[in-house]
C-alpha cells in the first residue's frame, strides 16, 4: 500500500500532465478502478452518489456511468448548478445516458433506498471545515443506514494531516486515487476511513513522489534488524537496563524486561524498588534484579539515582518509566538518568508524565526516546490530550521539536518523529488496547537501541514487529481481540521480528 499526502498527490498529478496525460484521462482511470472496487466488494443492486463541485464530484460522475453499466441503478445529487471541465465533461455523459440526476428534496428517498452510498463529495482540494450544503449533506451520509464508500477521502478529512476540524463522512471503505492519503492512516480521519483500498490511474513512475512520511512495512525496515552473528556473548548481543516498577507496580517491570529478553537483548539489568526486588527476582529468572532505594510508598526514591547510573554503565541502552510512580522524587531521578546517561534512552509512561515542565530532556545531547499515548504526550506539550488527539502529527512533531529527542506517539496510528523524520505504524490491532503492551513495546524497542540501532529506527521498528506480533497472535489463535493480554505477544515477537531479515 503506498501512501501520500494531499500534497505529493498534487505533484504526482501535475507532473503527469506536465507529461501530457490529460487530467480527464487520470480521473477515467480513477473512477473506473473506484467503481470496480464497489461492485466487486458491494454488490448493490441500488446506489446514490452525492457529488461535490470539484474533481472529487468529477470521480464520482465517472463512478456512477460504471455503475451504471453494470446493471446497478444509480442516483446521481450533483451539488453545483454548473459544471465545467473533466466533472463537466462526465456529467454531461450521465445526463446522455439517461442516468437519474436529483435535486436535494428527492435526497430522503435516495438514502432510504440505496444499498451503497457513494461520498464524492469533498477530496483533497477540501479547505477548512465543510460549509453548507455540504456539512449536511455528511451528516446525512452519516445517519444513512446504507454503507457508505468513500471516494479517495471521507469528505471532511483532512488529507494531509487526517484532522478533521468540523464534520466529516464515516466510511466502511475508502477507496483513493494513485495512493491512499497520509490523512487516511493517522487518526482521527483513519477512523473515518474505515478501510483503505487505492487504485492504480496510471501516474506513470516519472511522475511519482517520494513520500516525506513513511508508511512504515515490513519493506521499509528490511535488513535494520541485524542477526546475531558468532561468536556472540551475552554482552554482544546487546545490554539493556530497565529502570520500573514498585511495590504495587511489578507487572510493568515483569512485561519491559520480557518484551526486551524476546527481542534479542543478550541480557536485561532491573532496577526496581526494594521492596519489588525479590518478587520480580524470583518471576524474571533470566534477568538481573537490584533492588534500590524506595520511598514509603514503595516507588524508587531520588537517592536511588547513584546505583542505577552505576547499573547503566554496563548498558547500551537504558528504559526508564512503566510503574515507576509519579511525584517528585520520581522526577528527580528520571531528570537524573537523562543527564547521567550517555547510552540511548527510552522514557515511558509515568517518566513522560513527571517530566511535564522539566527541562532535563529539551537539555539532553546524547539520544533519547519518549514513548506516550495521547493524554502523556498532553501533559508534557502542556496542551491536553484532546488537543494530541486532534492533531496527531503536528502534536508529535511538536514535541520533537521542543525536546529534541524521538517521539513515538501511541494510538491505533503509532506515529514516529525525528526531526525531519516521520513514520506511520502499518501492524497492528485494536487487540493492543490492553494494560501492558506498552511495557512491552517499551522492551522491544530498548532492546533494539541496545544493539545498536539507532532510537528513530529502533522505535519504528519496535512498533512494527509489537503490531505484527498482536497480528499473528490474531491469526494463530483465531481468538476475538478482546481476548488478548500483553503476554501473549510475547512468543510472536521473534517471529515479527524474523520477518525484516
Ligand atoms: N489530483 C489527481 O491526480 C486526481 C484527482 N482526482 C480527484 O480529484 C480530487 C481533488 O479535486 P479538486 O482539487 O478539484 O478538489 P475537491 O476535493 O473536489 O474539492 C473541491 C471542491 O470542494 C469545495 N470545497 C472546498 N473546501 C470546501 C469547504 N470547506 N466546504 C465546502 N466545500 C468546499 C470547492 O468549492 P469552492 O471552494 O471552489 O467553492 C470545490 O467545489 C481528488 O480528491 C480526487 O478525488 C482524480 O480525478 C484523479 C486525478
Ligand atoms: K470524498
Amino acid at each position: 500500500m503506498k501512501v501520500l499526502s494531499a500534497g505529493e498527490m498534487g505533484l504526482a498529478d501535475r507532473r503527469s500532465q506536465e507529461l501530457g496525460i490529460p487530467e480527464i484521462a487520470l480521473m477515467e482511470r480513477a473512477g473506473v478502478g473506484m467503481a470496480r472496487v464497489i461492485l466487486e466488494r458491494c454488490a448493490p443492486r441500488r446506489a446514490l452518489v452525492i457529488a461535490g463541485g470539484g474533481n472529487n464530484g468529477g470521480d464520482g460522475f465517472v463512478v456512477a456511468r460504471e455503475l451504471h453499466r453494470a446493471g446497478v441503478e444509480v442516483s446521481v445529487l450533483p451539488v453545483k448548478e454548473e459544471y465545467t471541465g473533466s466533472p463537466g465533461t462526465n456529467l454531461r455523459i450521465l445526463r446522455n445516458l439517461g442516468v437519474r440526476l436529483i435535486g436535494p428534496g428527492e435526497l430522503d428517498a435516495g438514502l432510504g433506498t440505496a444499498e451503497v452510498v457513494v461520498d464524492a463529495l469533498l477530496g483533497t482540494g477540501v479547505r477548512g471545515a465543510p460549509r453548507e450544503p455540504a456539512a449536511g449533506l455528511i451528516g446525512k451520509m452519516n445517519a444513512a443506514s446504507a454503507p457508505v464508500v468513500a471516494l479517495d477521502v471521507p469528505s471532511g478529512v483532512n488529507a494531509e494531516t487526517g484532522e478533521v476540524e468540523g464534520v466529516a463522512v464515516r466510511a466502511g471503505l475508502t477507496v483513493a486515487a494513485h495512493a491512499v492519503k497520509l490523512g487516511c492512516v493517522i487518526s482521527p480521519g483513519r477512523e473515518h476511513a474505515g478501510e483503505n483500498v487505492a487504485v492504480d490511474i496510471g501516474v506513470p513512475p516519472e511522475a511519482d513522489v517520494k513520500p516525506a512520511v513513511e508508511w512504515t512495512t515490513a519493506g521499509t525496515l528490511r535488513g535494520l534488524v541485524p542477526r546475531l552473528r558468532e561468536p556472540a556473548h551475552k554482552y554482544s548481543a546487546g545490554t539493556l537496563l530497565v529502570v520500573a516498577g514498585s511495590r504495587r507496580m511489578t507487572g510493568a517491570a515483569e512485561m519491559v524486561v520480557r518484551g526486551a529478553q524476546r527481542a534479542g537483548c543478550g541480557i536485561v539489568f532491573l532496577a526496581t524498588a526494594g521492596s519489588a526486588a525479590q518478587s520480580l527476582d524470583a518471576r524474571l529468572t533470566e534477568a538481573l534484579v537490584s533492588g534500590v532505594a524506595e520511598d514509603r510508598g514503595g516507588s524508587m526514591a531520588s537517592g536511588a539515582l547513584e546505583d542505577i547510573l552505576q547499573l547503566a554503565e554496563r548498558a547500551a541502552a537504558v528504559v526508564v518509566g512503566p510503574g515507576i510512580g509519579l511525584g517528585q522524587e520520581r522526577r528527580e531521578l528520571v531528570e537524573g538518568v537523562l543527564r547521567g546517561v550517555e547510552a540511548p534512552v527510552l522514557l515511558d509512561a509515568d517518566a513522560v508524565t513527571v517530566l511535564a515542565g522539566s527541562e532535563a530532556l529539551a537539555r539532553r545531547t546524547a539520544p533519547a526516546v519518549v514513548t506516550p499515548h495521547a493524554g502523556e504526550l498532553g501533559r508534557l506539550l502542556g496542551s491536553g490530550a484532546r488537543e494530541v488527539s486532534e492533531r496527531r502529527l503536528a502534536s508529535a512533531r511538536r514535541a520533537a521539536e521542543e525536546q529534541g529527542c524521538c517521539v513515538l506517539l501511541k494510538g491505533s496510528d503509532t506515529i514516529v518523529v525525528e526531526g525531519e523524520r516521520a513514520s506511520v505504524n502499518s501492524t497492528g490491532s485494536v487487540a493492543l488496547a490492553t494494560a501492558g503492551t506498552g511495557d512491552v513495546l517499551s522492551g522491544i524497542i530498548g532492546a533494539l537501541a541496545s544493539r545498536g540501532i539507532e532510537v528513530y529506527d529502533a522505535a519504528r521498528a519496535g512498533a512494527w514487529a509489537h503490531g505484527r506480533a498482536a497480528e499473528i497472535w490474531l491469526e494463530r489463535t483465531g481468538w476475538p481481540r478482546e481476548s488478548l493480554v500483553a503476554t501473549d505477544l510475547l512468543p510472536h515477537v521473534p517471529e515479527a521480528l524474523r520477518e525484516l531479515e
